[in-house]
């Protein structure tokens, strides 16, 4: 899997919201888009999801013009969408549903990934019975399965309190590991950026450029304790700069 989003820029009726974007997404990686509120994080996304087309530029998987066409990546947005009349296990394999796949099979595909997404013994469960990380939970298993090698997150934790949020992130690190997605993330959390990525963009206040790219001194498997070590506070510091210059 490559995602290329190339010389990008968008503007609504006469407002510049993001100028000339070019980033690279391959296999297994984890890249983080870090700005600042307003900037333009979230129509980067709708942008590469076909939600919205660009003014300029395209965006290119393996290799197609997908640009203005839906449907192509996984998108997660930043409140769970989920259906209330629906139970967990029928709100995750909605898009399969959707798809045209048979009923059983296509909950099967979801029951087989409750257990990694947290969710072992609450597929009966409806989404107002369940916890605010629970249903991203629900949420994120929705878009690995419509899409199991390419996942666009907006702000997943940010509706969240912080306690959760935490939990939420080391849980991702976690699966992150054993699932064989591509991450695209989009915050504006300095230490959720260090925490989870590989790679971190660092966009301008509107329009949003790119201002700086840092690669995450992190292996993995990693843990919260790299928020311990001294790389960190020089990689905080740096990126604290940059978003503030
Ligand atoms: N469909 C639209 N029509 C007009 N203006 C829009 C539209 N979508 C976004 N904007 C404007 O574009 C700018 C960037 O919005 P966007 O939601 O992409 O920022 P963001 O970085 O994701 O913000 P936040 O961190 O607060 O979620 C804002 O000024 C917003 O008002």
């Amino acid at each position: 899997m490559s995602l290329k989003v190339e010389s990008v820029s968008c503007s609504f009726s006469g407002l510049n919201v993001l100028s000339d974007i070019n980033l690279e997404l391959e296999n297994k990686g984890f890249l983080v888009v870090l700005g600042p509120s307003g900037c333009g994080k979230s129509t980067l996304l709708k942008l590469i999801s076909g939600l919205i087309t660009p003014n300029r530029g395209k965006i290119v998987l393996d290799g197609e013009d997908i640009t203005g066409k839906p449907g192509m990546v996984s998108y997660m947005h930043q409140e769970d969408l989920l259906l209330p009349w629906l139970n967990i296990l029928d709100n995750a394999a909605l898009p399969l549903f959707i798809r045209g796949e048979k009923k059983t099979s296509a909950r099967q595909k979801a029951r087989e990934l409750l257990a990694d997404f947290g969710l072992a013994g609450f597929e009966q469960y409806y989404p107002g019975q369940l916890s605010g990380g629970m249903r991203q939970r629900v949420s994120l298993l929705r878009s690995y399965l419509y899409r199991n090698d390419i996942l666009l997150l907006d702000e997943p934790f940010g509706a969240l309190d912080a306690i959760t949020r935490e939990k939420m992130q080391d849980w991702l690190l976690d699966v992150f590991s054993s699932l064989s997605a591509a991450v695209l993330l989009v915050t504006h959390d300095v230490d959720e950026a260090i925490l989870l990525a590989d790679k971190i963009i660092v966009l301008s206040p509107r329009p949003a450029r790119i201002r700086e790219v840092f690669d995450v001194p992190f292996g993995r498997p990693r843990s919260r304790d790299v928020l311990l070590s001294s790389e960190y506070l020089k990689l905080k510091r740096s990126l604290w700069a940059s978003l503030t210059h």
